[in-house]
């Protein structure tokens, strides 16, 4: 559904990605791999916010890659900030209208945010302001993302910056929208847990894929050398031409 083709991406002299080629097309993907390594470059890259040095995107066929962020959007991909954005002056219930781009009714809108465990009756009014704590307005934004019902959703460390209780409900939330979503979610985490619930695993590194391939292959591997040799490890399979890493 979603193929890059070695898309590379350079700022300011720095080489950020290279030479990424894979193709995206299970239901959820989990991106992971060490600070720094590049992988909200790829989401942004993927939404449009920045565009590839070279290479190209390929979005169900169609080349994407010089589109605007709004054109990709239309075509069917949405993305969830590390930070979600709080508008000032607008009310739950506006974004999810907006969101879904089309008259939602009061019970369409409970019902998405009872999917994200929020009770309707005491968010639909309130605005999206400093008010709200960090897990609501992430529970908001995932709301959000499933409003829009979009093929492919791209989330950006969506456990970042929230307490361990939200993060434990957090993980119902994704568990729920995995049986639900009828696209594909793409998230990018650090956690074990959500790692877990991925269908394939992308490990990105020094801006290149270190490995990629199904979870219970990539996922054993990562937890058991927490270090540099995990690195290592899936890094030397590639380099024996192995895109998907099988475990060793
Ligand atoms: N526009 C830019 N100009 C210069 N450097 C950039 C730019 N965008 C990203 N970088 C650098 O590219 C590298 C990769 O950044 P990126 O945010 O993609 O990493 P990440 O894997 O998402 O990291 P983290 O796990 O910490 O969120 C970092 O060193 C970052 O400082």
């Amino acid at each position: 559904m979603l193929e890059l083709q070695n898309v590379c991406f350079e700022a300011e002299g720095k080489q950020i990605l290279r030479d990424i080629s894979l193709t995206l097309e299970d239901r959820f993907v989990a991106v992971t791999g060490p600070n720094g390594g590049g992988k909200s470059t790829l989401a942004k890259i993927i939404m449009g916010i920045d565009q590839p040095t070279s290479g190209r995107i390929l979005f169900d066929g169609t080349d994407i890659t010089g589109m605007s962020i709004s054109d990709r959007a239309n075509l069917g991909i949405s993305y969830a900030f590390q930070q979600p954005v709080r508008f000032k002056g607008l009310r739950v219930q506006d974004l999810l209208k907006l969101a879904s781009k089309k008259d939602t009714t009061v019970t369409e809108a409970c019902s998405v945010l009872s999917e994200v465990g929020l009770c309707a009756r005491d968010y639909m009014n309130r605005e999206l302001n400093s008010t709200l704590s960090g897990g609501e307005l992430k529970r908001i934004e995932i709301a959000m993302v499933l409003a829009r019902g979009t093929k492919l959703s791209i989330f950006d460390e969506p456990e970042a910056g929230i307490d361990l209780w939200s993060f434990q409900n957090l993980i119902h939330v994704f568990e729920k929208m995995y049986e639900k979503i009828r696209g594909s979610i793409l998230i990018i985490s650090h956690q074990e847990r959500i790692l877990n619930m991925a269908d394939k695993i992308l490990y990105i590194k020094d801006g290149s894929v270190a490995a990629y391939g199904a979870k219970d292959q990539i996922l054993p591997q990562l937890l058991k050398n927490q270090d540099s040799s995990t690195c290592k490890v899936l890094t030397d399979k590639l380099a024996e031409g192995k895109k998907e890493v099988p475990v060793a």
